[in-house]
């Protein structure tokens, strides 16, 4: 649904030509500048060399006489590879070799597009792909610009490593050449593309924070003389999304909360409403549009029900119609009906008088009554019995209502909201509910979708809940780790936001730092990542119980950690073997050279000595 924001199929999402650049080609995702003459570092034992690749046409590698590149190996087949560089693009295709290829670490099949930095590794030889130098770029199209978000995304995920995007909205009065300029305005990692109608989108690898809104003020800067209503919003992953539509609606629903001229990151694309105590949350645009329908059926009497899966919102759907109603001044009055004994439902409902039944001490109105004047909400009415049904159809249509036990009618003045997670329809052919009573309470139907269809509120919501458990418990406010952002990205919320907020309660009553981490979180959410490291304590403990030992607990180190440990421990000793030559112990251990010099300050590492060329 969401990809259709971004389809580059329909003809109406494309920005005006641009007579100086041709937007067919998919230089600008594969960042090989198409006036510089790709080459090849090629490092073999303790020595490296140059090899230039041709402007266009193959170049086969391998040990046979007729190669181009000819590599004297063992570990090297005859006709290992072949790299094709095509309108600016540099591909490699494994030609079935014996050891394989492998760009970046990670063994290809087939062919593979290649940007600058990328490492090729053939048997012990690595092949470093350079593009340096600054020359025009093209426009990615919208679904080039779309794959190689994906190749970020999952690049990042794999280094751990940060990734912003960028959209932007050219707005009225844009001038064609806006595409260029932006692309000349970017660093050569980054890629720029069509966003949409008269949009651009941009993929900045490894910023995020205040960093990617520079970036963004930067571009927006750029663009502003071809661009004068320009407007760009800003997403991060992990801390916004982790998936390419979630990131890319993001950050344009942003761009739309910006002002003119101005960048706004996904903090400002969240919609807050209050309702009383209670503030709802909306950033998912199918939400936001919901709540504005429910804004406006509240100002009607039309009996409402509310679908959806268990904890998905449907009481503050509920609590919202009345609270948006002329009756919001009166009573909100709930009743789970599943919680009910049939025996006392319809006393609940309609009041008793006193001696009515066995235990009727004293006379007393039922919730109808008591609601008179506000809105009652039937949760799960699927579970009313039949009954009751019969008898709740009958006031709702009388607005009248008569306590058991009684034989005087009395006027209730209600407004019904009703809830569900059954298929209504469904348990009317099956017998079990009245298909009129569903016809009358069902006038207005509004379908919430599950938090799972919702990415994007998932950090929201997650952060909201952290900082109000964290307040209530009079403890300092706390953040999530990526490793946390990811997980909760993953996680299918069978629970929905209940099973969300209780998570986030669990976890600012367990945490031990500042840092909410994957084993802060109670098992069920954490799934497989618990299991990885399974906590005695953890493993057992159920949302809410008293958090397990901190000495049981510290004896364990979640996976992602032990990785950037490792990594960090392995990129110094490169270092160290390679006399601080940042290229060379980049390629030692099979890391993108951009991706080796990002985390040497992320990981604090000296940089004394190291140099950042061979
Ligand atoms: N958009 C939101 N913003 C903030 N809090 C929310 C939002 N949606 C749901 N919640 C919170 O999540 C919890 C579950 O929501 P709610 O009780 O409305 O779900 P439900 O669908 O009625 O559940 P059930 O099917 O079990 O009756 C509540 O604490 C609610 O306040």
């Amino acid at each position: 649904m969401r990809r259709a924001a971004w389809d580059d199929t329909d003809p109406s999402m494309r920005l005006p030509p641009d007579p100086t650049e041709e937007t067919k080609s998919f230089a600008a995702a594969s960042a090989t500048p198409a006036g510089a003459r790709p080459h090849l570092l090629v490092i073999q034992g303790g020595s490296s060399s140059r090899f230039s690749l041709p402007a266009s046409g193959a170049v086969l590698v391998g040990r046979a006489a007729e190669a181009d590149l000819r590599i004297e190996s063992s570990a090297i087949s005859r006709r290992h590879a072949r790299l094709m560089v095509t309108d600016g693009e540099v591909r490699v295709a494994d030609l079935e070799s014996h050891n394989g290829v492998r760009v970046n670490g990670e063994r290809i099949e087939g062919a593979r597009a290649l940007r600058s930095g990328d490492v090729i590794t053939l048997g012990e030889i690595a092949l470093i792909l350079r593009c340096e130098a600054r020359v025009s770029r093209r426009l990615a199209d919208a679904a080039q610009l779309r794959q190689r978000l994906e190749e970020e995304i999952e690049r990042a995920a794999d280094y751990g490593s940060p990734l912003a995007v960028i959209a932007v909205l050219l707005g009225d009065g844009a001038r064609p050449e806006a595409g260029q300029r932006a692309i000349a305005s970017v660093r050569l990692m980054d890629t720029v593309g069509l966003g949409g109608a008269a949009q651009l989108a941009a993929v900045f690898p490894e910023l995020t924070g205040d960093a990617a809104l520079a970036a963004a003020t930067d571009l927006v800067a750029a663009l502003a003389p071809v661009a004068p209503a320009l407007r760009a919003g800003v997403a991060c992953l992990p801390v916004d999304g982790c998936d390419a539509d979630t990131l890319l609606s993001i950050a344009r629903a942003a761009a739309e909360a910006a002002t003119p001229g101005g960048v706004a990151s996904a903090a400002a694309a969240t919609v807050r409403h209050r309702l009383g105590e209670q503030t709802l949350l909306l950033a998912d645009p199918a939400m936001i549009r919901l709540y504005d329908l429910i804004r406006r059926l509240a100002q009607s009497d039309l009996p409402v029900l509310v679908l959806g899966e268990t904890g998905a919102g449907k009481e503050n759907a509920a609590a919202a119609v009345h609270h948006w109603s002329r009756r919001g001044g009166g009573p909100f009055v709930p009743l789970n009906c599943a919680t009910l004994p049939e025996a006392l439902v319809e006393s609940e409902l309609f009041g008793h008088e006193k001696g009515a039944f066995s235990g009727a001490a004293a006379a007393k109105p039922g919730l109808l009554e008591r609601a008179s004047g506000g809105t009652v909400f039937l949760d799960e009415v699927g579970e009313l019995p039949l009954g009751a049904q019969a008898k709740l159809l009958r006031a709702l249509e009388a607005k009248r209502i008569t306590r058991l036990g009684d034989v005087r009618e009395r006027e209730v003045d209600i407004r019904v909201v009703a809830a569900t997670n059954r298929d209504l329809e469904a348990e009317c052919k099956a017998g079990r509910f009245r298909q009129d009573l569903l016809f009358r309470l069902g006038a207005a139907t509004v379908d919430l979708p599950p938090l799972r269809q919702r990415p994007r509120e998932v950090p929201i919501l997650a952060r909201a809940f952290l900082a109000e458990a964290r307040e209530r418990l009079g403890a300092p406010p706390a953040e999530l780790s990526d490793a946390v952002l990811r997980l909760l990205a993953a996680h299918a919320w069978p629970g929905n936001v209940r099973e969300l907020k209780n998570a986030m309660e669990f976890a600012a009553a367990t945490m031990q730092g500042d840092r909410v981490e994957v084993w802060d979180l109670p098992p069920r959410t954490a799934g497989r990542a618990a299991e990885e490291q399974p906590s005695p304590g953890a493993a057992t403990a159920p949302p809410g119980s008293a958090p397990p030992p901190p000495a049981e607990l510290r004896r364990f180190t979640p996976i992602a950690e032990e990785v950037r440990q490792l990594e960090r421990r392995r990129m110094a000793e490169a270092l160290e073997a390679t006399g601080g030559v940042q290229t060379r112990a980049a390629e030692l251990i099979g890391m993108p050279v951009r991706t080796f010099v990002f985390k040497l300050k992320q990981y604090g590492l000296s940089q004394r000595g190291a140099k950042s060329r061979s």
